[in-house]
């Protein structure tokens, strides 16, 4: 076990992409809990709490979307570079835009892993944590990503994760191995 901050930590990031819903947010806090209490300094970009601050005044536009995923790239790889071990829960639904926060990283040379949290549209809008399935069943709003809003999945990630099928602490567990195996922590 290391202590907190511990110099000898590379950091990384971890991209959660997925549905509305599909449990990007608390497998990311579950998985920054774990870290945490082990000495590894984390952070989570929370993509609710970015829309109030770095991305404040963005929509869900393409370009919007963009602007939003391609910023939080950009600070994740700040803080990762120094020994931070970033989780991102956020949608990201555009290959090409999560292809680009990729090559930043290669270009940096810092650590990142894509996860897509794969649960299947049927069970997220039964979830409906925020409600937005309903608005959108209601004609309250549109543009809900995996309705009738793009969701480019991933191809070839570097972890899918099938959260219907299994619970919060094996998805944990599956991601802290594979941090682990890749010598990320
Ligand atoms: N139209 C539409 N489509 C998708 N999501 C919507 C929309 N309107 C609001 N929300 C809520 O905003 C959260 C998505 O923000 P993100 O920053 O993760 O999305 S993106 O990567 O910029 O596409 C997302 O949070 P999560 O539910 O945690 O994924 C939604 O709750
Ligand atoms: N195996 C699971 N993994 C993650 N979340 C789950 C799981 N089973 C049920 N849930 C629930 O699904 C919801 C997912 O919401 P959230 O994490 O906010 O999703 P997202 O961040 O992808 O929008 C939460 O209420 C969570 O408790």
């Amino acid at each position: 076990m290391t202590s907190p901050g511990a110099p000898h930590d590379k950091g990384a990031t971890v991209w959660l992409t997925g549905l509305p819903s599909a449990g990007k947010t608390t497998i990311a806090y579950a998985l920054a809990g774990r870290l945490r209490a082990e000495g590894h300094r984390v952070e989570v970009l929370d993509g609710d709490e970015i829309r109030e601050f770095l991305s404040a005044g963005l929509g869900f536009s393409r370009a919007d979307r963009d602007t939003n995923v391609q910023r939080i790239g950009f600070v994740a790889q700040l803080l990762a570079a120094h020994g931070v071990t970033v989780l991102v829960p956020v949608i990201a639904p555009y290959a090409d835009s999560r292809e680009a926060v990729r090559k930043r990283y290669q270009e940096h040379g810092t650590g990142y892993v894509e996860v897509h949290v794969a649960t299947p549209v049927e069970v997220c809008s039964a979830r409906d944590v925020k409600g937005l399935y309903a608005k959108q069943a209601a004609g309250e709003i549109s543009g809900l990503t995996g309705v009738d809003d793009p969701y480019e999945a991933p191809l070839q990630p570097d972890l899918r994760i099938e959260a219907h099928r299994s619970g919060v602490e094996e998805s944990v567990a599956e991601l802290h191995a594979l941090l682990t195996e890749r010598g990320m922590l």
